[in-house]
């Protein structure tokens, strides 16, 4: 049996990290001090929101706008003097965070709400050591989950579900739900006042419909491709982002275009184009004032079309105020968040889709689940009973857990999860470091892979990429390939076959990026997976081949090999040739 007084020494001097200092992060910050835990640090980056005091019960209404990280520490350190409790007011993503950093803790107890985030983390212990106890918490369903390096599942060994998107041309074209509206408004406000994404624009789009649906008959949508809209930031800077015009460019002009693309309405309801002036005949139309209180009842047409117009005013003076920094979508800006209800309150009335009341949008468009105070607490009470066997070295006892909505027909909600080994094809802390992306080549640009590869799907920070088979530097996080971002992978000489080093110096994270062609993507379009998919026509004639006739291959390249190694002339070519072997092994085709 362990011994309870030699046991408290050891949770006397270990030393934790937590990150977050949220919903789970007060609860654990408590239990911490509560147990004995006496060095603890914490880091948030963000300060205390009103909308967090009903559960965040370290915070008072007085610490509103305050660094949750020093509230934190301030307030337990009040009941627990002797607690060495410090904070950093900061995002775990800073450089100074370093793999130094995490060996400095015995352990780190994330309370996170962000994937990219828990990323991070997992990269960080995995490489500094460190034991992570990793949570989470999406209103009655709570998870804690632990990692130990070379012995369990780390925090990416199994892909996550992508959080649910929806088809572009749903998005601009044809909304059938009220969901899709709300999307789309969201795309609206950045196109007016955010950074434009071209892959966000919410003009009709005939070009995502042909590329979303080839096989629908296009041939009476003639008229559709002889007039296409011009983009929505460039129209309302045009008009001085007069609401009028705006609202009728986005419900009239727009809409009669996309009722030409005929194709589209064979099997659904057209939507009707409204003008700003018909619209404010439907309903009452509140003072803007009063419907901003009203948020639970669905506001008329002619008042979402006040309300569209009363936004535009004020957020285009926050961005005239600010001009080199574009505004961005928060759930909690009164204004945005009104603006978005309002435009798709329009659009989805234009579509036929019912309307919505503003905090049934907000839900929608924030993507909320109201966080539930008793999840966070179970889920905190886990991660030191978790982090108490590991710093004791009962790793063998150690259990991941699970609380859920709905009672088991045991009448569970709470269970044990199973603890699994580590996943041998992980490119975070498996020896197989390698993923496949699947790009059209002559249209994705180094700034798609860059941004939408390397950082936003594989969560790198600042990404370096080498073509392996040239040995030639095609990104570079000192800046020195900028001037290369908008050329297409072909023209950097990136071809199908290509495999790109890529590694992060600060997470000490590197992974063999092999490049598929896939010529039916558009633009930045790109597909991540751990395994190579088998080419479907090569498939059938891959099984017939004979045993006999793969082992004649495999001869024949090891005589070429060995003839090969033995007329070596300079290193260049040995790389290559090593790499498109090793290719080979992957079974993908390598064009010279
Ligand atoms: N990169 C990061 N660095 C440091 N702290 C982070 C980082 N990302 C998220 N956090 C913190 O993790 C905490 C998560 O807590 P929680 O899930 O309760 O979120 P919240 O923002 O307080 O609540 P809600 O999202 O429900 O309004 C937040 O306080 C957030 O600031
Ligand atoms: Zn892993």
């Amino acid at each position: 049996m362990p011994c309870w007084t030699e046991d408290h020494k050891k949770i006397q001097t270990t030393k934790v990290l937590v990150v977050g200092a949220g919903g789970i992060g007060c609860e654990l910050l408590k239990n911490l001090a509560a147990t004995g835990f006496k060095h603890v640090h914490v880091i948030d980056l963000d300060t205390i929101d009103v909308s967090n005091l009903n559960r965040q019960f370290l915070f008072r209404k007085e610490h509103v706008s305050s660094s949750k990280a020093e509230i934190a520490t301030r307030v337990i350190k009040k009941f627990n003097p002797d607690i060495n409790l410090t904070f950093d007011h900061s995002s775990i993503f800073e450089e100074r965070f370093n793999i130094a950093f995490y060996g400095n803790f015995d352990i780190v107890l994330n309370a996170l709400d962000n994937k990219q985030a828990r990323n991070h983390v997992n990269r960080m212990c995995h490489s500094a050591r460190t034991p992570l106890v990793e949570s989470g918490s999406a209103g009655f369903f709570g998870q804690v989950q632990v990692i130990l390096k070379d012995k369990t599942e780390c925090y990416e060994c199994q892909e996550k579900p992508k959080q649910k998107t929806f088809p572009g041309c749903t998005i601009r074209n044809t909304p059938s739900e009220h969901i899709h509206c709300t999307v789309w408004a969201k795309h609206v406000f950045s196109q007016l006042f955010g950074e434009v994404d071209i892959d966000d624009d919410v003009s009709p789009d005939l070009k995502a419909e042909e590329a979303e649906h080839p096989e629908a008959d296009s041939q009476d949508d003639e008229a559709a491709k002889e007039s296409v809209p011009i983009g929505t930031r460039q129209w309302a800077e045009g008009v001085n982002f007069d609401a009028e015009q705006i609202f009728n460019k986005l419900f009239v002009q727009d809409i009669h275009y996309l009722l030409k693309i005929n194709h589209l309405w064979k099997t659904r309801k057209p939507p009707t184009p409204l003008s700003f002036s018909d619209a404010l005949k439907l309903g009452d139309s509140l003072p803007f004032s009063e419907s901003q209180k009203n948020q639970t009842s669905v506001w008329s047409i002619a008042t979402c079309v006040k309300m569209f117009e009363a936004c535009i005013q004020e957020l285009k003076k926050e961005a005239n105020a600010n001009p080199d920094e574009p505004l961005s979508f928060d759930k909690d800006h009164p204004i945005i968040m009104s603006f978005v209800a309002a435009c798709a309150n329009v659009r989805a009335h234009i579509f036929n889709i019912p309307t919505k009341s503003a905090f049934e949008i907000k839900a929608m468009a924030g993507n909320i689940i109201p966080a539930i105070a008793s999840t966070n607490a179970i889920v905190a009470g886990m991660i030191v009973t978790e982090a108490v066997k590991i710093i004791e070295g009962r790793e063998d006892e150690v259990k991941n857990s699970v609380i859920v909505a709905k009672p088991t027909t045991r009448g569970q909600v709470f269970m044990f999860a199973n603890m699994n080994k580590p996943n041998p094809r992980c490119y975070v802390c498996s020896d197989t470091k390698e993923v496949f992306l699947y790009v059209n080549l002559a249209e994705m640009t180094l700034s798609g892979l860059c941004e939408k590869v390397l950082k936003q799907e594989l969560n790198m920070l600042a990404p370096d990429a080498i073509e392996s088979n040239t040995n030639s530097i095609v990104l570079s996080s000192d800046g020195e390939t900028d001037p290369l971002m908008s050329k297409k992978l072909a023209e950097l000489s990136i071809m199908d076959g290509s495999i790109l080093a890529c590694d992060d110096f600060m997470q000490d994270f590197g992974v063999k990026v092999f490049v598929c062609k896939n010529s039916n993507f558009k633009g930045d379009q790109f597909e991540i997976v751990r395994e190579m998919k088998k080419p479907v026509d090569k498939e059938e004639d891959e099984e017939k081949k004979s045993e006999e006739e793969n082992k004649k291959e495999d001869e024949d390249r090891r005589k070429r090999k060995v003839e090969e190694q033995s007329t070596k002339v300079d290193d260049e070519p040995e790389i290559k040739r090593n790499r498109v072997e090793e290719v080979q092994a992957q079974g993908i085709e390598v064009m010279e």
